[in-house]
């Protein structure tokens, strides 16, 4: 094969080095695609100097593209011989399926860079390449030498190719032809587009007729409306994007239950199906014949009633209304308020603002005495100069049932502490409500005074570290606020929500969906619809232990002044694995 970089590469190489030092680089400079896709990578954080991807120990090897595909990539590897070319199969995601090349350099090189078997290769993980930009763009992409995001591929040339479904043209995966950079040329883009071809040839032969009537159908029908559709056979089941939007996966096997029942029958049938989540679906079954038998059938369905909104499970006895929610961390804190609650011990509730202190306080409160008075005095809202909030505690201490919230506890001026601290004195020897103080802030904005009242306390974890609780809590809070409306996220969108980091926690996150809703009434949420401040994201969702470690790593640094190698002290971590960190969590280091 011919050199194609030859006489550019020096000037790719150093527009690359000018793109990662910030400097500006121009079209012409380098290929417009690259430029793009070195932006996205930028944009998505992604590390330049190394190569770490995230590993599949047991991709799905037996699909059709992969039995398609085999017998090619077979008669390929014969026919390059020993020439170092690497015949590379992924799935959609980039995730390496195959992986053949007779030459043993290239072969361990490839191993180096993680190009291989269970390794993605999709560019939010390792920037420009010939897999990930050609998935990226869902065209043919031919990336040489410098061209490549990360510094270690500066030596291969590759082509990618997705390959696409006979029938619906839904990207399958991707041919890929690796080599050594000095010998990359654009034979390579040819022979990695002849060879998916072929691949797709044998991918519509297998399909065979009974599919291509199915799908023929099933196509039919999603053009037809959209609605829910779905297609199945005996070994097959394909589900629109709506139906992946709208239905959970619980929903979803409910439906292709029935759906299933109608196909053994092989009898057209439109009912009523009662969902997992509480809503309720007008399914239709429709049967398919094919000129070669019967080949399956098409579903198509609506939704006629909405799921129920969702409660806390609390050790899994009764809900705690008004509350969503099943991280542990957060189930825990729920579980401890309602312990103190039932043995009606004082208790202090903490945490950062909006995390849900005092939803889970009125949750466990409407749950245990839902009749008994639940007082609420607001320190950070009442007016603590007339003296009404003192009546009112006076009042509920006297009482002596139910609730009685000191809200904001934090806030309460200095010069009034003496004053709460008498009063709670004087209550607490005689029968008292369950007196329940919220704080935001470090013990010294409340004092020993009041502190002493409150043998114990609660933390209520921030959003972030029960980020999964998004998939029940945006369910939640949109039917909450829509009221009559029905609106609906999709799952890309909870996934982006969930890649942000959430300072404001469960409040921020019921304004951003407030704003979403001034855009949009109805339908299904797309991650365009979200506003700008949700667009700063992670590259991935972080765990809950991940997310605490980059705020011990954030504390640090604001400790430390922004100082890394003070920081890095600090946690007794070296200084290579805080600016690793810092990259990896996409800290913004404070000034
Ligand atoms: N787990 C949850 N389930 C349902 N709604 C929640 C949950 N957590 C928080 N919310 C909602 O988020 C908003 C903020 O919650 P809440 O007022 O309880 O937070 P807080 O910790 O008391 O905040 P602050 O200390 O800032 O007053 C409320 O609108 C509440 O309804």
């Amino acid at each position: 094969m011919t050199q194609l970089e030859g006489r550019d590469a020096t000037q790719v190489a150093t527009a690359r080095e000018r793109f990662l030092s910030a400097e500006n680089v121009h079209s012409g400079e380098v290929r417009d695609t690259i430029l793009k896709s070195w932006r996205r990578s930028k944009s998505l954080r992604v590390a330049a100097d190394r190569i770490q991807l995230p590993f599949i120990k047991d991709p799905e090897r037996d699909t059709p593209l992969t039995r398609s595909a085999a017998p090619i990539l077979r008669r390929l590897q014969d026919q390059l011989n020993d020439l170092p070319v690497s015949v590379i199969l992924t799935d959609p995601n980039g995730v390496v399926l195959d992986r053949r090349t007779d030459d043993t350099n290239l072969e361990r090189y490839l191993d180096r860079v993680q190009l291989a078997p269970g390794f993605s290769y999709a560019e939010e993980y390792v920037g420009t390449n010939g897999i990930g930009t050609a998935l990226e763009g869902l065209q043919p992409a031919a990336v040489f030498g410098h061209e490549h995001y990360a510094e270690s591929l500066d030596t291969l040339g590759c082509a990618g190719v997705p390959i696409r479904h006979p029938t619906s043209g839904q990207v399958l995966g991707l041919l890929d032809l690796t080599c050594w950079r000095k010998e990359a040329g654009p034979l390579l883009m040819t022979l990695a587009k002849a060879t998916a071809k072929d691949i797709e040839q044998e991918l519509t032969s297998q399909v065979g007729q009974r599919e291509l009537s199915l799908f023929t159908e099933y196509l039919r029908a999603c053009k037809r409306g959209h609605g829910l559709v779905f297609a199945l056979d005996n070994d097959l089941v394909v589900t629109n994007e709506h139906a992946r939007e709208v239905l959970s996966p619980q929903d979803q096997d409910a439906l292709l239950a029935k759906a299933a029942e109608a196909l053994c029958r092989r009898e057209h049938v439109t009912i009523d199906v009662d969902l997992p989540s509480g809503g309720r679906a007008r399914m239709s079954f429709t049967p398919v014949t094919s000129p070669v038998g019967p080949a399956g059938g098409v579903v198509r369905a609506k939704l006629t009633r909405r799921a129920e909104l969702p409660n806390v499970n609390i050790d899994h006895g009764p809900m705690l209304p008004g509350v969503v929610g099943s991280g542990a961390l957060w189930v825990h804190a729920c579980q401890e308020i309602d312990n103190h609650h039932s043995v009606r011990e004082w208790l202090l509730v903490e945490g950062e603002p909006g995390v849900g202190k005092h939803t889970v306080i009125k949750g466990v409160h409407a749950r245990s005495c839902p009749t008994e008075p639940y007082i609420m005095i607001d320190f950070a809202a009442q007016n603590n100069n007339d003296g009404e909030w003192s009546r009112r505690l006076r009042q509920s201490l006297m009482d002596g049932d139910g609730t009685l919230v000191l809200r904001h506890i934090d806030a309460l001026p200095t010069e009034y502490r003496p004053v709460l601290a008498r009063e709670l004195s004087a209550a607490s020897a005689g029968a008292t409500p369950w007196v329940v103080a919220t704080s935001s802030s470090s013990r010294e904005h409340i004092g020993q005074d009041l502190l002493r009242h409150f043998p114990t306390s609660v933390t209520v974890p921030p959003l972030r570290h029960h980020i999964d609780d998004l998939n029940e809590l945006v369910p939640f809070l949109l039917l909450q606020l829509s009221k009559d409306t029905w609106l609906m996220c999709a799952r890309s969108t909870v996934q982006l929500l969930m890649r942000s980091s959430w300072p404001g926690n469960v409040a921020q996150l019921r304004k951003v969906l407030r704003k979403v809703m001034l855009h949009r009434r109805s339908g299904t949420v797309q991650p365009d619809d979200l506003p700008p401040e949700c667009r700063s994201v992670a590259r991935r969702v972080l765990t809950p232990l991940e997310s605490m470690e980059r705020d011990a790593i954030v504390q640090a640094l604001l400790d430390a002044e922004g100082n890394k190698t003070t920081a890095a002290r600090a946690l007794g971590v070296s200084r290579a694995t805080i600016y690793r960190k810092i990259r990896e969590y996409g800290i913004d280091v404070p000034a």
